[in-house]
């Protein structure tokens, strides 16, 4: 008889489909540039946090697609990388969208059309999680905000680790932040759920988060990641690279995170290890990853 082996991450997450456009630079308001190439890529906050929590740890994907090819690209893409898809819902109805323009610098703009992913539920999210018994949840906010009460609720009702990526930003329930352990954000996240303007000290935004949620992570690029905690707040020097693409390096780092948390790892120690793992997607184009 075969042991199942147990879940140590479950994503509640977005899965799209990226239409992305390369331009030299993307364009200001009311002007037309032309495009390099357009392609498509598996792409959604969640699907892009399995793939990169999959490589470490046994890892689910709680969420929905729709029924159509893409669907079927999505869901083979999570299966090859060893994802458990198995609470993976389909839905009438088109999946997921994102149209994402990517500059010579790396630098993206993404537009996310939900599709599929409004309509999971948060019963199914309540029930995937039963089933799957995860040690850590980890979600983002590309899905309807009950959805993410919802695995917030269980998280706490079982005594589990959260892993919040408050991305993108929206007015987030001090139910829900209340959880986050930690609460993964870049700068920008950072500023706006701190409630304070830009070019505050980090030290003082992440001072103020620490009131609402237990830990953070801060990623900001190539300077640093600033983790907080109780006892310490820390600056971890990240590895310099040549910046291709950064399409997906966050969500790579929350995944990352979120499965080494889950295996023991110490908070400080695992955002190291992310951070390095980012740095390198980050220098190499989506095609080749
Ligand atoms: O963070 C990058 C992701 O954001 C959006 O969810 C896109 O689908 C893309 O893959």
């Amino acid at each position: 008889m075969t042991e199942s082996i147990r879940c140590v991450v479950a994503v509640v997450g977005s899965l799209n489909l990226d239409l992305t456009v390369v331009v030299a630079r993307a364009p200001e308001e009311g002007e037309t540039v032309l495009g390099r190439h357009l392609r498509t890529y598996p792409g959604g906050k969640g699907a892009n946090q399995a793939i990169g929590a999959a490589r470490l740890a046994p890892t689910a994907i709680v969420g929905a697609v729709g029924s159509d090819h893409a669907a079927d690209v999505l869901r083979g893409v999570q299966q090859r990388a060893g994802v458990d898809t198995s609470h993976l819902r389909t839905t009438p109805g088109p999946t997921g969208r994102a149209v994402i323009l990517v500059s010579d610098d790396g630098q993206n703009r993404i537009v996310v059309v939900p599709e599929a992913n409004s309509l999971l539920e948060a019963e199914d999210v309540t029930a995937a999680l039963d089933a799957l018994d995860p040690a850590v949840v980890l979600t983002q906010l590309e899905l309807l905000p009950a959805v993410t009460w919802a695995a917030a609720q269980w998280a706490r009702d079982h005594d589990r680790r959260f892993v919040l990526n408050p991305s993108p930003v929206i007015d987030l329930d001090e139910y829900v932040l209340a959880g986050a352990d930690p609460l993964v954000l870049n700068e920008q996240e950072a500023l706006h759920y701190a409630g304070l303007p830009a070019g505050t000290p980090f030290d003082a935004i992440v001072t103020r988060l620490l009131e609402q949620v237990r830990t953070v992570v801060i990623t900001r690029g190539g300077e640093d990641v600033v983790v907080g905690t109780e006892d310490a707040i820390e600056h971890l020097r990240v590895p310099q690279v040549d910046v291709v693409d950064t399409t997906g390096a966050g969500d790579h780092f929350a995944g990352t995170l979120a499965a080494l948390l889950g295996t023991g790892e110490d908070l400080f120690a695992a955002a190291r290890r992310a951070s390095a793992d980012a740095a390198r997607l980050v220098a190499s184009r989506r095609s080749d990853r």
